[in-house]
């Protein structure tokens, strides 16, 4: 198996002297996705945050086997770790063509084209204001925001939360496509698009590793999921209602 993208040792991180994440290893393999679940509150968005050094932490990250705990955000950003943040973050002023220009940090003809195959819709809204787009669309503009430049690693915090279900396959389906380009670290509340795209999962509680193993084995194992996630995944509930 290739060496992991990312390596997350001992890294402790806390906000206003309140100790959000505690100790937590995990590693993100250079393929796939990696799903990093718990129930609300644990420290996953915190864990995320601590890994770009947007909140004060401690302890090892490494990319591609070079650390970047020392670093400054803007430098680990520069190194290829993409952000796609909770409550997608657009200029809702701007047009679609000028958010993905913003967020372009060299001319990338493959992250460009990789945005025109994943998000047709988006290439025909390229002259709209991306405040009018539905959430389904923002998120897009969110992604390919990420996706438009060359990362070694994204993550991508909560994609499908507050979207109707319809919209949640079409943002699930856009990140499995990304994930054969780039690995993704995922943070996610709904199980039915952790199964569909997560080979891996990590499971904060308390800022905590309390559990790390494969997807499927965890989403099979109804006590399991509801002990550790406080709901239930529904085996095979995903093949259901579209
Ligand atoms: N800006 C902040 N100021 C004070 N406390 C915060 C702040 N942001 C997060 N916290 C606290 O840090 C802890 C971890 O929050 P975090 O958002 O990382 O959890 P989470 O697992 O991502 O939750 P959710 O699923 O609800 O997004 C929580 O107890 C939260 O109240």
């Amino acid at each position: 198996m290739s060496a992991p993208v990312l390596v997350v040792e001992g890294l402790s991180a806390r906000i206003a002297g309140q100790q959000v994440v505690e100790d937590v290893s995990f590693e993100v393999p250079a393929r796939g996705v990696t799903a990093l679940l718990g129930r609300n509150g644990v420290g996953k968005t915190s864990t995320i945050r601590a890994v770009l050094g947007l909140i004060e932490r401690r302890g090892l990250v490494e990319l591609a086997g070079e650390r970047i705990d020392a670093l400054p955000t803007h430098r680990i950003v520069q190194r290829g770790v993409g952000y796609v943040p909770e409550d997608r973050e657009v200029f809702g002023g701007l047009t679609v063509a000028e958010n993905l220009r913003l967020a372009e940090r060299g001319s990338d003809a493959t992250g460009r084209e990789l945005v025109r195959e994943l998000f047709p819709d988006l290439v025909e809204r390229q002259a709209q204001s991306a405040g009018s787009l539905s959430g389904g669309q923002q998120q897009m503009v969110s992604i390919a925001r990420a996706l438009i430049n060359r990362n070694a690693v994204l993550l991508v915090d909560e994609p499908t939360k507050g979207l109707a279900p319809l919209i949640v396959k079409d943002v699930a389906d856009a990140l499995a496509r990304a994930a054969e380009a780039v690995p993704i670290l995922l943070v996610e509340q709904n199980l039915q698009v952790v199964r569909q795209l997560a080979e891996t999962v990590v499971v904060l509680e308390s800022g905590r590793v309390v559990h790390r193993g494969p997807a499927a084995e965890l989403l099979d194992d109804p006590d399991a999921t509801t002990r550790l996630l406080g709901v239930h995944a529904e085996p095979g509930a995903e093949e259901g209602e579209r």
